[in-house]
């Protein structure tokens, strides 16, 4: 009689960690930089758990809980890719997605934080997975509460934090003067290029997601961050994501 022997699992195509080494908690920036920043400083015991294609991930602790982050790379694809994995294969629960964004408002300046209550898309994305309907790509009440209330212990602390809709771009490069006035007059805050696709996935695999966007770029003033501020500055955001990740744990 043959012998069924189920194989070790051995990772995903795009992420080396065996089952076990993510920890349900996840930060996700886009930039692996940022995220073997985030494990050096803001995560304690934090080990490298994945690497493939210089898409960095770590676990360690924050607050004594298991967390872990992983880079998410540019736009929709991307972070569809890294976001599907962890939830179907890792038994990762929650992802707060810790990213830059550009302003498209006047009342929102570069270094204030975005908290993402909605993401419009210009990708195909929210209107390809369920026939005849177009999606709205909303974050986790739970996460977005939690994340509303920590924002308001970062008060202090200079810098404002707004809580709204952002636009996810297919293009950064986008040259649509009239399309970022029309989303500005209904309230879209700042343009980045992953949450709707990370939203679209949580809803999807049944897990919990957030977007916590530092202001890098404005593109009314062309006001802008240096490329070393875009890995640094962030910190507020940071906070604010990590204590949402660890609500009600
Ligand atoms: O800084 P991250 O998190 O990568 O986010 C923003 O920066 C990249 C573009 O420069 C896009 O990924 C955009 O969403
Ligand atoms: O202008 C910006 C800044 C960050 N991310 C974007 O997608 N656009």
């Amino acid at each position: 009689m043959p012998v069924h022997v189920t194989p070790p699992f051995a990772g995903t195509p795009h992420i080396a960690a065996g089952r076990g080494d993510f920890a349900p908690l996840v930060l996700m920036p886009g930039d692996p930089r940022r995220a073997r920043r985030i494990a050096d400083t803001f995560l304690q015991d934090a080990r490298q758990v994945t690497d493939i294609r210089g898409i960095l991930g770590y676990t360690g602790r924050h607050q004594g809980v298991p967390m872990s982050v992983l880079a998410s790379g540019m736009g929709i694809p991307s972070v569809s890719i890294y976001a599907t994995e962890l939830f179907r294969y890792y038994g990762v629960r929650r992802i707060v997605r810790v990213g830059t964004a550009g302003a498209i408002t006047e009342s929102v300046a570069v270094r204030d934080v975005v908290i993402a209550s909605a993401a419009h898309t210009d990708s195909s994305l929210s209107r390809i997975l369920v026939d005849g309907v177009t999606l709205s790509l909303a974050p986790s009440y739970l996460l977005l509460r939690a994340a509303a209330d920590a924002a308001e212990l970062e008060k202090s602390s200079g810098a404002a934090v707004h809580i709204g809709p952002v636009f996810t771009s297919d293009h950064f490069y986008l040259d649509r003067p009239a399309l970022f006035d029309a989303i500005q007059r209904r309230g879209t805050l700042a343009v980045e290029m992953e949450a709707a696709g990370l939203y679209a996935v949580a809803c999807a695999e049944g897990g919990e997601a957030l977007a916590v966007l530092t202001v890098s770029d404005h593109l009314r003033t062309g006001e802008a961050l240096t490329a070393e501020e875009r890995e640094t500055d962030f910190d507020r955001a940071l906070r604010i994501a990590a204590t949402a990740l660890l609500t009600d744990v």
